[in-house]
């Protein structure tokens, strides 16, 4: 099983304003978006690189890049797309795609209301974005859906872990490394995370009660 809590003293200082109950709508967006991108940064850190010739204003030299296309960026809606945004600023070449899915705030279980998927994830894989693993079923259910179109590397990168998401996720897709930024405690009755942060697509769209 591949399970890791990104170890980042920036980004364990950005969760404890995304945490904040005081923070709003605006502001939790734009902290989810930087919270992607150092994500998707830590998740590219040992892709295969080659080099190819650069012509500095003073001289040429052998530089390492990406021997790969990147990943396909896919955003699990709603709560996702704000990873998404952070994720495009550092990846901008990686194409994009969307799976919606809503749990059922009673039976916890997932349903899907959209899949868009752009061609290339045989060949690129797909680093899968959503901010909760709180059950795990909507991550199981996501992964399912890429698997079925043909994508066999895949990476799930979240900010919040519930113990039971993880232990879901592995038991259902043990070939898909999770990274998070924190690992929490535990689910409440409703399924919330605790401490977690609240409902995140509701937080990043001002939808809350
Ligand atoms: O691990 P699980 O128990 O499946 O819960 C996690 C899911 O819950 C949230 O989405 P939600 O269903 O609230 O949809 P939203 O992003 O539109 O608010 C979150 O973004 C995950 O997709
Ligand atoms: O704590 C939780 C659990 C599921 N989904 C959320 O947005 N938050
Ligand atoms: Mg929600």
């Amino acid at each position: 099983m591949s399970f890791s809590v990104c170890d980042h003293a920036l980004l364990r200082h950005r969760m404890a304003s995304l945490r904040d109950r005081a923070t709003p709508s605006n502001a939790f967006r734009e902290i989810l978006a930087e919270i992607g991108a150092i994500l998707v940064t830590e998740a590219l850190r040992a892709q295969p690189e080659t080099t190819r010739p650069v012509a500095t204003p003073l001289e040429i030299m052998e530089h390492p890049v990406l021997a790969c296309p990147p990943p396909v960026l896919v955003a699990v809606l709603r709560a996702g797309l704000g990873l998404l945004e952070g994720a495009r600023r550092v990846l901008p070449e990686a194409p994009i795609g969307h799976i919606g899915l809503v749990r059922d705030e009673t039976t916890l279980k997932p349903s899907g209301y959209l899949q868009r998927l752009p061609p290339g994830l045989e060949t690129r894989g797909a680093l899968l974005l959503d901010p909760m693993l709180a059950t795990g079923g909507s991550a199981v259910a996501a992964i399912d859906q890429l698997k079925s179109a043909g994508c066999a590397r895949i990476q799930f990168l979240c900010v919040v872990a519930a113990p039971e998401g993880v232990a879901r996720l592995v038991a259902a897709h043990p070939d898909v490394p999770i990274l998070a930024a924190a690992l929490d405690r535990e689910l409440d009755a409703r399924g919330y995370i605790l401490p977690g942060l609240g409902d995140a697509g509701d937080r990043c769209f001002g939808t809350e009660a």
